[in-house]
């Protein structure tokens, strides 16, 4: 590819895919190129209903960070309005579609522009901006907001389409033979994009071509580190033939009291401050956070059980859930959760200030669903976790987490499950009473997080790497 050259500083288009777990580590990305190389030009693409979430990063940046606003473009499975998965979450297949759309919009815009891009940094799911890189003459980075693993494991997928013998056995086992310690799951724990694969069909062979283009993206960056995670770089580095991979991770702001950390992905439903004192009131490493990321939906049965195991529990506990939650006194009477929990239990219905709880002194576990942003989330505030993975990266995740470097347990695992909420109860309490050996190793993996992100640490290092490859190609 000849590349234009200029001597202006490089402008980058930046598009995020509209999930939170996708927009929320890309934004802090994004904030992280702001603030090492000042004289950058920074574009974010949205769509109105999404524009908000870029406010504190555009008020931050305001020199160098703008947006294109381009309308969401309609989709028959779609309804009009929604514009992003937390609003529809069985909707991300479809919005990846939708979204593909924006190509034409995109070109027109780069082509009335007096200073285009040169760079496109995209969301993985957004794999159709390989082509319109190619087509503008630019060079697209591939984000991922999943880890290095669970980035192996899709490539895997989409390259080799493994397929089952009996195509009604969900057991059947898909041997990731090439991947770093040959890790096997079987069929329902696969992701649900590449098990919704029907070969020939148009839209299943549009999601195929934008995971094949994330492979063959010019460089690709993963929110995570070296540390963390780099057998699974290692191999990344192999399969796509270059080294243009840079970990950068973990994405997080460092001063969890600036706007950007207490407004990621929304502001909190609650007053941060009332939190924040509850918190205070209790005792170190006292209190387990739960919560199961932007796009799970609970079940009446699952939300109940949960509820029932955390009252058994006897711990103190803080539960963002996007459902109100019943149960029953003494005398059968039904009430509201959080009346029933007064003094023990904190419900927070909506949006939780996440990355503050999980630091606070206060919690001591978190009871998580391992999307990557939350299992990032947790080791940088030491926190070990009770895993329960449902779908997606979660159960590659875990299996990190609980397998490979235990600093957590699994309580349950699957989308449609339901934990014995006796058992529940009982790891619940356990896991706050102190004789975890989870809880060394998660101290141990915050201080190589904390380091990697640190003056002259691994991701820091690649993080200006990528910087300076940014500028010096351009
Ligand atoms: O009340 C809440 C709920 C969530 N969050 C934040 O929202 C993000 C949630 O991200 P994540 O933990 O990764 O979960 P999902 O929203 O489920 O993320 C999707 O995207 C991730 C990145 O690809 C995948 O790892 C997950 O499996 C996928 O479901 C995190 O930063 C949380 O701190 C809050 O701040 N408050």
């Amino acid at each position: 590819m000849t590349l234009q050259t200029s001597n202006t500083p490089p402008h980058i288009l930046i598009i995020p895919f509209p999930a939170q777990g996708h927009m929320i580590p890309l934004l802090d990305l994004t904030h992280k190129i702001a603030t090492t190389n000042k004289n950058i030009t920074i574009t974010i693409l949205t769509t109105p209903k999404n524009q908000t979430f870029l406010t504190p990063l555009l008020n931050s940046h305001p020199s160098i960070i703008h947006s294109l606003i381009l309308p969401f473009p309609s989709h028959p499975l779609i309804p009009p309005g929604i514009e992003n998965a937390k609003d529809l979450p069985n909707s991300v297949r479809n919005i990846m579609l939708s979204l593909s759309n924006l190509h034409h919009p995109i070109v027109e815009w780069f082509h009335s522009n007096p200073s285009p891009p040169n760079y496109i940094i995209s969301d993985m799911f957004c794999g159709w901006t390989q082509n319109l890189a190619s087509e503008l003459n630019i060079r697209r980075l591939v984000f991922s907001p999943s880890g290095a693993f669970a980035f192996s494991t899709m490539c895997f997928l989409w390259k080799n389409l493994p397929t089952r013998e009996n195509p009604v056995d969900e057991n059947e086992v898909v041997l990731y033979h090439d991947i770093p310690n040959s890790p096997k799951y079987p069929w329902w724990q696969v992701s649900p994009l590449f098990r919704s694969y029907v070969s020939g069909d148009t839209d299943s062979e549009k999601i195929r071509d934008f995971y094949l283009s994330n492979i063959q993206s010019w460089g690709l960056i993963v929110n995570t580190f070296d540390e963390f995670e780099k057998p699974y770089l290692d191999y990344l580095k192999t399969e796509l033939g270059h080294d243009r991979v840079w970990a950068v991770g973990p994405l997080l702001p460092v001063d969890d009291s600036s706007t950007m950390a207490l407004q990621r992905g929304g502001s909190s439903s609650v007053s941060v401050n009332d939190v924040v004192s509850w918190l205070d009131q209790r005792q170190d490493k006292t209190v387990v956070y739960v919560c199961f990321g932007s796009l799970t939906i609970l079940t009446k049965d699952q939300t109940d059980a949960i509820a029932s195991g955390l009252l058994k529990s006897g711990v103190h506990f803080i539960w963002s859930i996007k459902e109100g939650v019943k149960t029953k006194n003494e005398n059968d009477e039904e009430l509201d959760f959080e009346d029933a929990v007064v003094g023990r239990g904190l419900v927070i219905r909506g949006w939780a200030p996440q990355v503050l709880i999980l630091r606070h002194k206060a919690v001591g576990a978190f009871l998580t669903h391992c999307g990557w942003n939350s299992v990032l989330e947790s080791v940088v505030a030491g926190v070990p976790c009770l895993a329960w993975p449902m779908t997606a990266d979660q159960f590659v995740d875990a299996t990190l987490l609980v397998d490979e470097l235990k600093v957590a347990k699994k309580v349950c695992e699957g989308g449609q499950s339901v934990p014995d909420s006796d058992e529940l109860g009982r790891v619940l309490a356990e896991c706050i009473d102190g004789s975890g050996e989870e809880m060394s190793r998660a101290l141990k993996l915050k201080q190589a997080a904390v380091d990697a992100v640190r003056e002259g640490g691994s991701s820091n290092k690649d993080l200006r790497c990528l910087m300076d490859q940014l500028v010096i190609r351009f």
